[in-house]
């Protein structure tokens, strides 16, 4: 398998090379230039499979030129026994008679993001090895809270790499942050962004973009690369849980061999439903994906009209991990979509970039709509949402995970479609405690307190135990007081890299 860019000014490259550079050098992002299919036998064969077994077998699909025992080798260091906290690393919790909840939160960091993020530094280092880097690689990360720590954990002390997290310093909770300004290493670098989301993620695209800093940083010994989900690498770990969440259901007679299931995604920068994309594209037995936003809700305009739209006051929410107005994997989806026509693709993102906005064409149109289905919830709705679906079932859902519940439970009652749903639980309700806990305990409950002091509330609350990642927080100095504004962000990689 091959990789190429959307926006088809760059030759195509190995997945290690794809790997390596995390964005492709014309600014687009790469995807697979062919197909990978599994039949319905083989997924017949993979349902009897542990997670390990079924990550070596998705991932050598995409990863050619990577030998199979490395790839072993890396999905073992990656959910090595202890890692997560769940034996079958993703679990999937039955909530009613059509709803699942597909848990993502179980590894060190307490977000799906470690699903990719404990691998990809085990797959970027082999890949800089195959294509003889001697470079240091240096990870830049633009976060709205998720990404940030789970990339500082998979890649603190991994050696021939530094990393570079910029956070929006209002733009995360109180956990968030304190999970990632504690952060040890000797390679990490952590910066609070004065600005939001889409200033760091445009500040980093920015950086990768200028020719002439990425020269200056070759010669210095550094060579950029990324660990959010414009990185190919943090794509394809993230298919694999799609097919494992379908055929533990399917191993349990929960559905049928060739069932189809609908995913409900909450959804920020687009990257974790379109690995839901990519395994029914393969494929998994896909009947709609729900796209839940919170009130940043660009992409459900999109996908309702077909005209992408930024310009909107940009709103912070209860889950600010979704707080995004520019999703940079849409534009993979429809490279994909518009028959892999770079020229379309470079058009539309040149609008994005100059007007903020762009309509795509009608037919491109109709196929995201016959896929996808997308609605959006405010706070006050995500606030309900956990509230009532811990009264109905005892279940603590963290406030990304509810703005998905709430949105499928608007597509149940506008499409009154009764097919099996998983939704995708994206983080631990401990990282939004106060929320969570405001929720489902009242006002009463969180006056006063802090969000350190809360975890404990909601634990004593809920019988759940405080996630061994967040236990320590308070006790952890802090390491990391950077600040800068969201224009010097060049600046601030040239002064944490100088020697
Ligand atoms: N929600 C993310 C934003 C970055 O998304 P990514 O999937 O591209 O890494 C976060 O928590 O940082």
């Amino acid at each position: 398998m091959l990789y190429e860019s959307t926006r088809g000014r760059h030759g195509l490259v190995s997945p290690a090379e794809a790997i390596k550079l995390g964005i492709s050098p014309d600014g687009g992002l790469f995807v697979p230039a062919g197909n990978v299919t599994v039949s319905g036998k083989q997924l017949e064969i993979m349902a009897g499979l542990s997670y390990r077994e079924k990550a070596v077998l998705i991932l050598k699909e995409f990863l050619s030129g990577f030998p199979e025992e490395e790839i072993k080798a890396c999905v073992d260091l990656a959910y090595a026994p202890g890692k997560f906290d769940a034996p079958g690393i993703a679990p999937v919790c039955k909530l009613d008679a059509s709803l699942y909840v597909l848990e993502l939160w179980h590894g060190p960091t307490c977000a799906f993001k470690d699903m990719a993020l404990q691998i990809l530094p085990h797959l970027l280092t082999r890949a800089a090895a195959m294509t003889g880097e001697e470079q240091t690689i240096v990870i830049l990360v633009a976060t709205s809270g998720d990404t940030g720590k789970a990339a500082l954990e998979g890649f603190k002390n991994v050696p021939g790499t530094k990393i570079i997290v910029f956070y929006p310093e209002q733009g995360v909770s109180e956990v968030q942050k304190l999970q990632m300004v504690t952060q040890e290493g000797e390679n990490v670098a952590v910066v609070a962004v004065r600005g939001n989301f889409d200033d760091a993620q445009a500040g980093v695209k920015s950086i990768f973009g200028d020719r002439e800093f990425n020269r200056e940083l070759i010669k210095g010994g550094y060579r950029l690369s990324s660990a959010n989900s414009i990185n190919w690498g943090r794509l394809v770990p993230q298919i694999v849980y799609y097919f494992s969440a379908y055929l533990d259901l399917m191993a349990k007679g929960e559905i049928g061999p060739g069932e189809k299931v609908n995913f409900a995604v909450p959804t920020g920068n687009f990257g974790n439903i379109l690995a839901a994309y990519y395994a029914s594209e393969m494929g998994l037995p896909v009947n709609r994906l729900i796209c839940a936003s919170n009130a940043n809700n660009v992409l459900t305009d999109f996908i309702r009209t077909g005209v992408y739209n930024r310009n909107r006051p940009f709103q912070k929410t209860i889950s600010p991990s979704m707080d995004i107005l520019i999703s940079s994997n849409l534009e993979r989806l429809l490279y994909h979509l518009c028959g892999r026509d770079s020229a379309r693709v470079r058009g539309w993102m040149e609008e994005l970039n100059k007007n903020g906005s762009y309509r795509i064409d009608e037919r491109t149109r109709n196929l995201i709509a016959g896929i996808f289905w997308a609605g959006f919830a405010g706070d006050d709705e995500t606030v309900e949402t956990i509230r009532s679906v811990y009264r109905r079932y005892g279940y603590v859902v963290d406030t990304h995970t509810a703005v998905g519940l709430n949105v499928y439970e608007k597509y149940r009652a506008t499409t009154g479609d009764g097919t099996k749903t998983i939704l995708a639980s994206t983080a631990s309700p401990f990282k939004f405690n106060e929320s969570v806990a405001r929720a489902i305990l009242g006002e009463e409950a969180v006056r006063g307190k802090g969000e350190l002091e809360l975890l404990e509330v909601l634990s004593a609350a809920s019988g759940v135990a405080v996630p061994p990642g967040l236990k320590n927080l308070a006790a952890k100095p802090v390491l990391h007081t950077k600040s800068t504004p969201k224009e010097r962000m060049k600046e601030t990689v040239r002064d944490i890299l100088k020697p």
